[in-house]
């Protein structure tokens, strides 16, 4: 088995990029390679202090709320991720009686019976008749503690892209195993995508992870299946970089019910298992640490002409990763430094003012050219742009591949919602997981569980993004090679950045 860690990398990946950072903004250059000072270049829309809301005021207002998660479903396809969170939103009430019942129906008419739960989750035709999850689905619920926006991501290998964009927007995940005799194990094996999807929600940032074990109906409710499910996986993913104490295992059944929103009352499963059910692991996450005292960054995961609900403009949506907005601010697009001005928000699905780290925000901006919008581009303060790059360092661990990396390497670079060609042109180094240390420079080659810094050159065009230290979310990639993923990293180094400047306007807002 690879040996990987990467909360390890991380740590190294810190001290690599210390010693090579310079002041953020003192290095952004025109395309024309002029120096710009980014700070001090862009004449901002000021609001009236009046009218300036002090976010960080409201925010603890919130102290008293439930703490909001975002919770991704991952696994390997037909693990039975669709038809246990289906279920499980069914249980809490939050599909009434009439909507299942037709789903029920319509489900046999297909042929699809064992699908109806599926279908709370897999709205579109094309999924239900495949039986599949081919995009991330939305819903949201709250438990006693927590509220909870969740993303079901496709398990199949293909959809991999959109499983990735879902999981890159999560706090904490539960990945589904199917425990049934062969079940488990291809989904675990080789190509299968339990352990790929596992390692791809640590390398983007999932530290807490519920582990359903899902089927064991099938299997009797066996106590020996169990156990060795939780004991090959639970090694698997403490050397992926996940804490022991940060992962939970619950025996359920999505088809059945069991164990999901009340502890079982089953007799098989009850004469050995005496711990939470799925509802009471999930109400025990940790809250997560929002980054409110850094600059505002907010990936691009949609957007449309015109405004929210009447009015004209364009309106973009997206999870802000750090910082705050309100109406009236000017936010920059990047590529491009094109400027808009927000006019109406939404935040979590209700109108607002403002919106801060962790929310999920729709807000309509105008003054821009929806021509320059593309999903996987990055809205960011003027005061503190996101670089635009075509070519950056990464310190990557290269996952379980055949054949090793050479330079002149192709992949695809997943970033956020974003996947371009680019290709790795320059072995730097391998590195001493633990330590951080440099075991040889410019290896010829790298191969599976090494872990090394690489410089990794884009393609067609610049993206955004950011070392890994000064924004983590930006500051993570992913490189995939023929539909399967080869490495993942963290960017330390921005080797030739671009700041697209643009005379912004300079009037009070309303
Ligand atoms: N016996 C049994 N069957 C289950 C259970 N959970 C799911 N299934 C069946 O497994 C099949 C796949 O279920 P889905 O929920 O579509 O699986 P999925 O993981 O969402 O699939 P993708 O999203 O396409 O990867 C369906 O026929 C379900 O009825 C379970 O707990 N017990």
């Amino acid at each position: 088995m690879v040996a990987l860690g990467l909360g390890d990398i991380n740590a190294s990946a810190k001290r690599v990029a210390q010693s090579k950072i310079k002041e953020a903004g003192s290095n952004i250059s025109t395309p024309n390679g002029t120096p710009v000072d980014s700070r001090a270049s862009s004449p901002l829309v000021k609001i009236h202090p009046s009218k300036r809301i002090d976010v960080l005021e409201e925010y603890a207002k919130r102290s008293g709320e439930k703490p909001k998660l975002n919770l991704v479903v991952i696994g390997h396809v037909d693990a039975g991720k669709s038809t246990l969170m289906g279920h499980f939103l069914y249980a809490l009430g939050q599909v009434n009686e009439r909507t299942m019942k037709k789903y029920e129906r319509d489900s046999h008419k297909l042929g699809k019976g064992s699908f109806a739960f599926a279908w709370v989750l897999d709205e579109t035709g094309e999924e239900r008749e495949r039986g599949i999850t081919m995009d991330i689905a939305m819903n949201s619920f709250e438990t006693e503690h927590r509220k909870f926006t969740l993303l079901d991501a496709p398990g199949h290998r293909d959809f991999i892209p959109n499983m990735i964009s879902g999981t890159a927007q999560a706090d904490v995940a539960i990945l589904v195993v199917d425990a049934t005799t062969g079940g488990f194990e291809s989904g675990f094996d080789a190509n299968g995508q339990t352990k790929e999807h596992a390692l791809l929600a640590r390398s983007l940032g999932v530290q807490q992870m519920i582990i359903a074990v899902n089927k064991l109906d099938v299997m009797a409710w066996s106590k020996a299946r169990f156990d060795e499910i939780v004991a090959k996986l639970g090694s698997f993913l403490v050397q992926a970089g996940f804490r022991k104490s940060n992962l939970t295992y619950v025996p359920v059944s999505g088809l059945t019910g069991n164990n999901l929103i009340e502890r079982s009352k089953d007799a098989e499963l009850l004469s050995w298992y005496k711990g939470p059910c799925l509802l009471e692991c999930v109400d025990t996450f940790k809250p997560a640490v929002r980054l409110l005292d850094k600059p505002f960054r907010m990936g691009v995961t949609d957007f449309f002409k015109g405004g929210i609900g009447s009015g004209g403009g364009v309106s973009v949506a997206g999870p802000i990763d750090s910082g705050s907005l309100q109406i009236g601010e000017q936010v920059m697009v990047v590529p491009g430094g094109e400027m808009g001005i927000i006019k109406a928000m939404q935040v979590n699905d209700e109108p607002a003012n403002w919106g801060a780290a962790g929310d999920s925000v729709l807000m309509t901006l105008s003054g821009l050219d929806i021509m320059n919008l593309s999903t996987g581009c990055v809205l960011c303060s003027p005061l503190h742009p996101v670089p635009v790059t075509s070519s950056f360092v990464a310190q990557i661990i290269v996952f379980d591949i055949k054949v090793p990396i050479t330079s002149g390497f192709p992949v695809i670079l997943h970033h956020q919602s974003l996947n371009e060609p680019a290709s790795i042109t320059k072995l730097l180094s391998t590195i001493d997981k633990s330590t951080g240390e440099v075991l040889k420079r410019n290896p010829r080659h790298i191969s599976k569980g090494t872990t090394a810094t690489v410089k990794v050159q884009l393609a067609n065009r610049a993206v955004p993004l950011e070392m890994f230290k000064d924004n983590k979310q930006l500051g993570r990639i992913m490189l995939r090679k023929g539909g399967e993923t080869v490495a993942a990293g963290v960017v330390i180094e921005v080797s030739c950045q671009y700041l697209y400047e643009k005379q912004t306007s300079n009037f009070s807002s309303a």
